[in-house]
C-alpha cells in the first residue's frame, strides 16, 4: 500500500516534471516565433538593438576593472611610488572610462528609439494580422461568443507586447549573461562559496516571478469582460446615439454608477495582484540585502587581513553588486518572457481559429439561378441550450419571382434570411441552389449574388457616396453607379439638395466643423435600399424594407416594385400586408414552421392565419 502511494508520488512528480519540460519547450518555441516576428517586422532595428544591448553587457566589467586599476594606481601614488609609466596607465584608464561613459550615454537613447520604432512596426503588422483574421471568420457564431471577445481584446491590446518583450527578453538575457559570466569569473577567484550563495538566492526569485507572471495574466483575463462592460458604459455616456434617451430618461447617473462600480472591481483585481507582487518584492529585497551584506563583510575582512588591495576591494564590491543586478535582470527578463508567452498564446489561438460554416473547401462554381432555391427540411437553433427557431421548414423560392414571408414577431423570418446568406448554417437539413447545397459554394461568391437590406442595417459614419457605394465596394468610387442606385431608392433629389451632395459626411462627430449631416429614419432606410440596389445581384432580400418609410415613399417604392425586381429572385419580409400583395407567392411562418403557401387570393380564400392577419390590419384602417 505504502509502496503504491510512493509509486503514485513518483508518478506525480514525473508528470509534473514532464509538464514543466513541455511548458518550457513550448515557451522556448513561442519565444522563437515571437523573435522571428520582430525580426521580420523591422530586421535592421532588431539586429542593431541586439548588438547595442550585447555591447552594453560588457560595460559594467570594463567600468569595474578601470576602477580597480585607478584605485591601485592611486594607492601606489599616495605611497609615493608614482612613475611616468603609471601616469600613462592612469590617463589611459580615465580615457577608456570616458569612452565607455559616452558610448553608454549615446547607446541608451538610441536603443530607446529603436525599441519605439520596432513597437510601431510590430503593432501595425500584428494588429492588421488580427483584424484580417477576424475579417476572415465566416458567420455570426464567433461574434456571439464572449470568450472570443476576450481573446480578441487580449490579443489586440497585447499583440505587440509579446514579440517586443521577446526581443527585450532576448537582449536583456544577452546583456545580463555577458555581465554575469564576466563578473562570475572575477568573483570565483575570490570566493567560490560566495558565488554559490548568490546563485542559490536566484531560486526564490525565479519562483516568485513566475507565480506573479501567471497572476498578472489571470488578472488581465478576468478583467477583460469587465473592461468591455466599462467601455460600453463609457460609450453610452458619451456617444450621440445614446444621448437622446439618456437625457430624456435621466439615465446619466445610472450608467455613471455602473461605470464606477465596474471600474472599481477591475481596480480591486489589479490591487490584489499588485499587493501580492509587493509582498514578494519586499521579501526578495530583504534576501538580496542580506546576501550583499555577507559578501561585503567577507571582502572588507579579507582586505583588513591584507589579502586584498584597494583596487581588489573596488572590483569585488562592484562584482557583487553587478552580479546581483544581472541576476535580478535575468529573472525579470525570464518572467517577462513568461508574460509574453501567455499573451502570445492568445494571439496564436485567435489565428488558429477555423470557420465552422465552411465545410467544403474545394468550392463548386456558382451558376446563375435557373430553377430556384429550395429549403429542404431545414431546422435551426442558436445553440444546444436554445429552443428550435426553425423546425422542418420546406419552402421553394422560384427563380426570378418574388416570395413574401409573413409571420408574427419572433417566428423566425430573419433567422431564415441569416441561413440563406450563410451567416449561420442549418442545424439540420439543407438549402439548395438549383439542387446544390449552398455550403458547396464559396460563401463570398454566394453573398455576391445576394443583395440584402436588414431591419438593423448599418449606418456608417462616412460620406453619402460611401454609404451607398459600400453595397458594391469595388465600385464605391463610381459616382454614376451610386447615383443610379440612389434614384432607384428614391433618394437622389434629397441627396442633391445637401450642401456637399454625395460627398456630405453622415456623421456629426467625425465630420470637420459643422459639415456633418444626418438623415431621418426613413431617409436612412432609403439609403440602405440604395446600397442593396448598388449590388445588382441575382437575389434580393428585403427584411422590413419599408418599416420607416412614409406612406408616399412606400407607395412610390411599390409602384416601381415589379420593375425594380424584374430579373431578380426576391424574398420580401414585411408586416405590412398591403405590400405583401405585390409578391408572386406568400408563405406564412408560425413558430418556426411554414403553415401556408399560395397567392394573396389563395390564402384569403383559405381563411386561415394569413386571411385573419390581413383582415385585422385592413379593419384597423377603416
Ligand atoms: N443570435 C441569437 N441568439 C439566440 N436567439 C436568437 C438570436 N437571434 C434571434 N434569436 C431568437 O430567435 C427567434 C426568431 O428570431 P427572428 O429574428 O428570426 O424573428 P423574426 O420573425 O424576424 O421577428 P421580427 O418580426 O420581430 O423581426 C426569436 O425568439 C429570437 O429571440
Amino acid at each position: 500500500m505504502l509502496l503504491r502511494v510512493e509509486e503514485q508520488g513518483k508518478q506525480k512528480k514525473k508528470s509534473k516534471v514532464r509538464l514543466w519540460v513541455s511548458n518550457g519547450s513550448d515557451a522556448v518555441k513561442a519565444m522563437g516565433q515571437m523573435s522571428l516576428l520582430a525580426l521580420r517586422a523591422q530586421p535592421l532595428c532588431f539586429l542593431v538593438l541586439v548588438l547595442l544591448q550585447g555591447l552594453q553587457g560588457f560595460f559594467p566589467l570594463i567600468t569595474a576593472w578601470i576602477a580597480k586599476i585607478v584605485f591601485d594606481l592611486l594607492a601606489q601614488g599616495i605611497q609615493g611610488h608614482a612613475s611616468p609609466s603609471m601616469m600613462q596607465s592612469l590617463w589611459l584608464a580615465l580615457a577608456t572610462q570616458a569612452l565607455v561613459l559616452i558610448c553608454g550615454a549615446v547607446m541608451s537613447p538610441a536603443s530607446q528609439y529603436l525599441n519605439a520604432e520596432l513597437t510601431r512596426k510590430l503593432t501595425l503588422s500584428m494588429k492588421s494580422t488580427i483584424y484580417r483574421k477576424i475579417n476572415s471568420l465566416v458567420g455570426l457564431e464567433y461574434f456571439e461568443n464572449a470568450e472570443l471577445h476576450d481573446t480578441i481584446q487580449v490579443a489586440t491590446n497585447n499583440a505587440q507586447i509579446g514579440p517586443l518583450q521577446a526581443v527585450n527578453t532576448f537582449t536583456a538575457l544577452l546583456q545580463g549573461l555577458i555581465t554575469l559570466f564576466s563578473f562570475l569569473a572575477v568573483l570565483l577567484a575570490f570566493n567560490p562559496l560566495l558565488v554559490a550563495l548568490i546563485a542559490l538566492a536566484v531560486i526564490p526569485q525565479l519562483y516568485a516571478q513566475f507565480k506573479l507572471s501567471q497572476k498578472r495574466f489571470n488578472t488581465v483575463m478576468t478583467n477583460s469582460p469587465r473592461e468591455r462592460q466599462a467601455s460600453y458604459y463609457g460609450q453610452v455616456l458619451s456617444i450621440a446615439q445614446f444621448v437622446k434617451e439618456l437625457q430624456l430618461f435621466n439615465l446619466g447617473g445610472y450608467f455613471l454608477r455602473k461605470f464606477v462600480a465596474t471600474t472599481e472591481t477591475i481596480y480591486q483585481e489589479q490591487r490584489d495582484e499588485q499587493q501580492q507582487a509587493l509582498r514578494w518584492q519586499v521579501l526578495l529585497a530583504l534576501l538580496a540585502g542580506g546576501i550583499s551584506t555577507i559578501a561585503f563583510v567577507l571582502v572588507v575582512t579579507q582586505a583588513f587581513a591584507g589579502n586584498l588591495s584597494l583596487g581588489d576591494v573596488a572590483l569585488y564590491t562592484s562584482a557583487i553588486a553587478s552580479i546581483q543586478a544581472a541576476l535580478t535582470g535575468l529573472v525579470l527578463a525570464l518572467s517577462r518572457s513568461n508574460d509574453s508567452v501567455l499573451f502570445f498564446r492568445q494571439y496564436t489561438s485567435l489565428l488558429s481559429l477555423g470557420s465552422p460554416p465552411t465545410k467544403h473547401h474545394t468550392y463548386k462554381p456558382l451558376e446563375p439561378l435557373a430553377s430556384g432555391i429550395t429549403l429542404q427540411d431545414v431546422s435551426f437553433r442558436y445553440g444546444e441550450q436554445h429552443p428550435w427557431t426553425l423546425r422542418h421548414v420546406n419552402l421553394f423560392l422560384p427563380a426570378q419571382q418574388c416570395l413574401a414571408l409573413v409571420g408574427l414577431n419572433g417566428s423566425g423570418k430573419t433567422t431564415l434570411v441569416k441561413l440563406l446568406t450563410r451567416l449561420y448554417d442549418p442545424t439540420e437539413g439543407q438549402i439548395l441552389w438549383d439542387g446544390i447545397d449552398i455550403r458547396e459554394f464559396d460563401p463570398v461568391e454566394l453573398r455576391q449574388q445576394m443583395g440584402a437590406i436588414f431591419q438593423d442595417f448599418t449606418r456608417y459614419d462616412l460620406s453619402v457616396q460611401e454609404n451607398i457605394g459600400l453595397g458594391n465596394v469595388e465600385h464605391v468610387e463610381n459616382l454614376h453607379l451610386v447615383e443610379q442606385a440612389a434614384m432607384k431608392a428614391g433618394m437622389h433629389e434629397r441627396i442633391e439638395a445637401l450642401p456637399r451632395a454625395y460627398q456630405s459626411i453622415l456623421s456629426k462627430w467625425l465630420a470637420p466643423k459643422d459639415e456633418g449631416v444626418d438623415f431621418s429614419g426613413g431617409e436612412w432606410q432609403k439609403l440602405a435600399l440604395a446600397r442593396m440596389f448598388m449590388r445588382n445581384s441575382q437575389m434580393l432580400i428585403l427584411d422590413e424594407p419599408t418599416a420607416a418609410l412614409d406612406a408616399e415613399a412606400e407607395y412610390d417604392l411599390y409602384q416601381h416594385f415589379k420593375q425594380l425586381m424584374r430579373g431578380h429572385t426576391c424574398l420580401l419580409i414585411t408586416h405590412r400586408f398591403s405590400t405583401v400583395r405585390m409578391a408572386d407567392t406568400i408563405a406564412v411562418l408560425e413558430h418556426g414552421q411554414i403553415t401556408e403557401v399560395g397567392t394573396h387570393a389563395d390564402l384569403l380564400a383559405r381563411e386561415q392565419t394569413y386571411a385573419r392577419f390581413y383582415t385585422m390590419q385592413a379593419e384597423s384602417y377603416q
